[in-house]
């Protein structure tokens, strides 16, 4: 049986789960990590393939096994994705060196979107201008998103094509896709992470003529990146951490205005993707914050009456939550580790690296 080491580079966390065949033997997070040195406990024990999300992985729809031209094109991506992909790069160099008989495959949450209609992939930009510098709408936390759609499915007890769903990634970067027959229809990131909703330190969108005001008055690109991404979002708002715990245990009224603010944007994301469905069947909570956050959950729904969903009676189904309603709302377990083990075995059965 192969074994399968999972990878999990997020914004707010490094998260390590160990496979033997299908099933999970241990899992390690590391709160708080700085992105810059590799943890000696994740590397501690040599598996037979090991796979690391990456963000963003531009144009490519499939995983790719990391050699140094996969490695190259992935550094030229760093820049959109800047609290991600240079973490990633680290920790597939040093699994790389670490292991260099074992193959390391490089799974995409971009992949997951590649099949956007023009109207979700599009920037309204000058045509030319937006070709010459490859931008366009991509979207992100698909390992998330693969399997909370096939989880969907399964709660739903149809086959994923017959399934039009609405999840929404509450993590420490936050997001809501539109999923129809299991593919990704429109998403709240585009180019990068950045677009869309606030996340821990995130802004999200912003009226393009902020950044033109602050760059008029002074701040650099570097330092309006470095605001935009590290130090607003929840944070920025609140002047905490940005976790939810932070917020949810601060009396300020800065922090109760955070919370309301996020919630709000929240909804109105959800309220949008119903627009790119042509039928809507489960609405699906996710990411950190869903996993572990009951009420924050609840307080999302109870915003939602006029899509008909609403907190009926609850039941757990395995790991997953199952609130009743037409349609019904699904707390499914972040399970990004399943999903890139999978991927990744998928990507080397013919190999006989294994
Ligand atoms: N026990 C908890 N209670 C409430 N919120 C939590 C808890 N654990 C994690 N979170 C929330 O989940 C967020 C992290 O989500 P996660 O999806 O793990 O992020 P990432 O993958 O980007 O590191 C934290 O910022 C925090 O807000
Ligand atoms: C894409 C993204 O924002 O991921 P995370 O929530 O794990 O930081
Ligand atoms: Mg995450």
């Amino acid at each position: 049986m192969t074994t399968v080491l999972a990878l999990n580079p997020g914004s707010s966390s490094l998260k390590a789960t160990w496979f033997d065949g299908d099933d999970p033997v241990t899992a390690i997070r590391v709160d708080g990590w700085d992105g810059r040195t590799v943890p000696p406990e994740v590397l501690w024990q040599r598996p037979d393939l090991v796979a690391i999300r990456f963000v963003h992985g531009g144009e490519r729809t499939e995983p790719a096994v990391l050699d140094d031209a996969v490695t190259v094109e992935l550094a030229a991506l760093a820049p959109l994705a800047p609290l991600h992909q240079p973490p990633a790069l680290r920790l597939a160099a040093a699994v790389r060196q670490r292991w260099p008989e074992t193959a390391a495959v490089a799974c995409f949450d971009s992949a997951f979107h590649s099949g956007l209609p023009p109207r979700a992939r599009l920037c309204a930009l000058p045509r030319g201008l937006a070709a010459e510098h490859g931008i366009r709408r991509f979207g992100f936390h698909g390992l998330s998103l693969a399997h909370a759609t096939r989880r969907a499915a399964e709660l739903l007890r149809r086959p994923v094509e017959h399934t039009g769903i609405i999840v929404a990634h509450l993590g420490a970067g936050t997001s809501v896709t539109a999923v129809e027959g299991g593919v990704s229809v429109d998403t709240s990131m585009g180019f990068s992470p950045s677009e869309g909703l606030p996340g821990r330190t995130r802004s999200g969108s912003l009226d393009p003529a902020v950044l033109f005001h602050l760059l008029r008055r002074g701040m650099s690109p570097g330092d309006l990146e470095r605001t935009l991404t590290t130090r607003s979002g929840l944070a920025g708002l609140s002047g905490t951490d940005g976790d939810t715990r932070s917020l949810l245990a601060d009396p300020s009224r800065d922090a109760a205005e955070a919370v309301d603010l996020y919630l709000h944007r929240v909804r109105r994301e959800i309220a949008a993707a119903r627009a790119s469905l042509t039928r809507f069947d489960a609405l699906v909570l996710t990411g950190g914050v869903a996993d572990h956050n009951p009420d924050l959950r609840a307080r999302v729904v109870a915003g939602l009456r006029f899509l008909g969903v609403a907190g009926g009676p609850e039941h757990t189904d395995a790991d997953d939550v199952v609130t009743a309603g037409a349609p019904p709302v699904f707390a499914v377990r972040t399970r990004e580790d399943r999903e890139l083990a999978r991927q990744a075995r998928h990507a080397t059965r013919d190999r006989s690296l294994r």
